[in-house]
């Protein structure tokens, strides 16, 4: 299985690299790992509706272009649908057995998503209501996608 996912701006904290090179590794023997950074557009601290629009639409014709029709696309939402572990481990199982070989993950820049990627997008996850910096939102992401993995071979890494 493919597990790629596309984020918006460059990862500058060593912190968050550490962690996420972790999983990336420890996800080896699952699946081949890619993540896809996308430049984030350039944005003042104040935007009225109209531009924070414009920004999330630029970004979003970056990540649309990143992704191929066969690909299965979650994107991150708050506004999405909450899962448990369990239940999304069992989701990525039966994916696997209908064929979707290729899932990708979208993460938002500071902004959010655009209409069109989450239009684009298959299924919706939400983390819950807390909003999670999108660096960190990557590491939460990889760490629940090993947990998924590790709960389908009936790992005790999942109590
Ligand atoms: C800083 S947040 C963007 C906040 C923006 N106001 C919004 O509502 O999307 C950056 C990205 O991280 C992801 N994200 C942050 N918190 C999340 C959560 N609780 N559940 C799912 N995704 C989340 C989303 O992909 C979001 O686009």
């Amino acid at each position: 299985m493919n597990i790629k996912f596309i984020v918006v701006g460059k990862l500058k904290e060593k912190y968050f690299k550490q962690g996420i090179a972790e999983y990336a590794k420890r996800l080896t023997k699952f699946c081949k790992f890619t993540i896809v950074e996308v430049p984030d557009e350039k944005a003042p601290e104040s935007l009225s509706d109209a531009e924070m629009s414009e920004v999330k639409e630029k970004e979003g014709e970056r990540i649309l272009d990143k992704i191929k029709d066969r690909e299965y696309v979650y994107s991150l939402e708050i506004l999405g649908k909450e899962r448990s572990s369990e239940e999304f481990a069992k989701e990525i199982d039966q994916l696997a057995t209908y064929g979707h070989s290729d899932l990708t993950f979208v993460i938002g820049g500071s902004l959010g998503l655009s209409p069109a990627v989450m239009k684009r997008a298959n299924a919706h996850i939400s983390f819950g209501r807390f909003t999670l910096p999108h660096q960190l939102m990557r590491l939460v992401l990889v760490e629940q996608v090993y947990r998924a993995f590790m709960i389908n071979a009936g790992s005790p890494y999942h109590k």
